[in-house]
């Protein structure tokens, strides 16, 4: 079935749930304003395309395939996939993306990692967390563990957008941890939806995943979404001096399967992050020691490891 591209509401072939939708118009959605509350006080503003706590309801979820192109990268050759996906019947989108190594088509458990994004890290080379390091191990890993995908989901600060992240970095400047900052603001600790990756594996063929993460909520998620998850691929970075309390609290407050030598070494003194490493089951340790060897010469990082969860 041939797929549109978007410009103007031309004809789509979304893909929803299980079954593949006949092609119809997508309008795009309208532009909105939103009212801007004038505040000198921190004041978080729900502006993700569902809001707070708002549910999912399956009827209104669309993920529509819109193009594949070649990208030659500084972590070798992937296929980068485009996306639109909205959860509120076509109102509002957001452009997820999967980046892809090898043929996963058709495949059992492909190596996968759900990646939301980081824009103060990946863009600005911020040291508070981890996740620009994790973006780069991931497509290290999957271009020399291929087939392999990274499915990437603009869902900012866990989904309460950047400017509440920022809102929470201030907070966190005064003591308080990610967990607590999100709180205070009147936010929970994580918006994300994931309905994107089950669709985008369902439109891709992906039969099962091995998910990179030390997340446990996020495999649940995706495994009560209908994501066959087969295994876990660890996917630890070393603490550096600016990220150690991030990835500690990670660990301590919202459960993320991280080795407490991850951020209680003598590395954590370091500038930045040091090196980092991916292992799994059936992930083999020579690609994991070569994914840390490069992290460590990209970061000047004197830690290395190779773990299973
Ligand atoms: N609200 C908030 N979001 C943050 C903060 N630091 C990083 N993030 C966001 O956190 C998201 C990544 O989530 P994490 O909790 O670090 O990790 P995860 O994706 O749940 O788990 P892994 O799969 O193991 O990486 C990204 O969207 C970042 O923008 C912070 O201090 N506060």
């Amino acid at each position: 079935m041939a797929s549109g591209l978007l410009a103007g509401g031309q004809r789509l072939c979304p893909v929803q749930g299980r079954r593949r939708l006949q092609c119809r118009s997508i309008a795009l959605p309208p532009k909105q304003s939103r009212p801007v509350r004038s505040s000198t006080a921190l004041t978080a503003y729900a502006l993700g395309p569902g809001g707070l706590h708002r549910p999912i309801h399956e009827e209104l979820v669309r993920t529509v395939y819109i193009a594949e192109t070649m990208l030659p990268t500084k972590h070798g050759n992937f296929r980068l996939r485009g996306y639109k996906h909205t959860i509120d019947g076509g109102r509002t989108f957001v452009e997820p993306t999967a980046i892809v190594c090898g043929q996963v088509e058709g495949k059992e458990d492909v190596a996968l990692r759900v990646h939301d994004s980081c824009f103060t890290s990946e863009v600005l080379g911020s040291l508070k967390c981890d996740c620009a390091e994790q973006l780069q191990m991931s497509m290290e890993y999957i271009h020399a563990n291929a087939p392999g995908i990274v499915i990437y989901l603009w869902q900012e600060g866990r989904g309460i957008g950047l400017a509440n992240k920022i809102a929470a970095y201030k907070l966190q400047e005064q003591g308080l941890d990610t967990v607590d900052a999100n709180r205070a603001l009147g936010l929970p600790d994580d918006l994300r939806e994931y309905t994107a990756v089950r669709n985008i594996l369902k439109e891709m063929g992906v039969k099962s995943v091995q998910l990179m993460t030390n997340n446990p909520r996020k495999m649940s998620i995706l495994a009560e979404l209908g994501v066959k998850v087969t295994d876990r691929i660890p996917i630890q970075v070393q603490a550096g001096a600016h990220n150690k309390g991030y990835l500690e609290a990670k660990s301590k407050r919202m459960d993320h399967m991280i080795q407490p030598e991850f951020w209680t070494t003598a590395a954590a003194s370091g500038e930045g992050g040091g090196a980092a490493v991916a292992a799994a089951g059936k992930a083999a340790a020579t690609a994991a020691a070569a994914a840390a060897a490069a992290a460590a010469a990209r970061t000047g990082g004197n830690g290395s490891s190779v773990g299973s969860s």
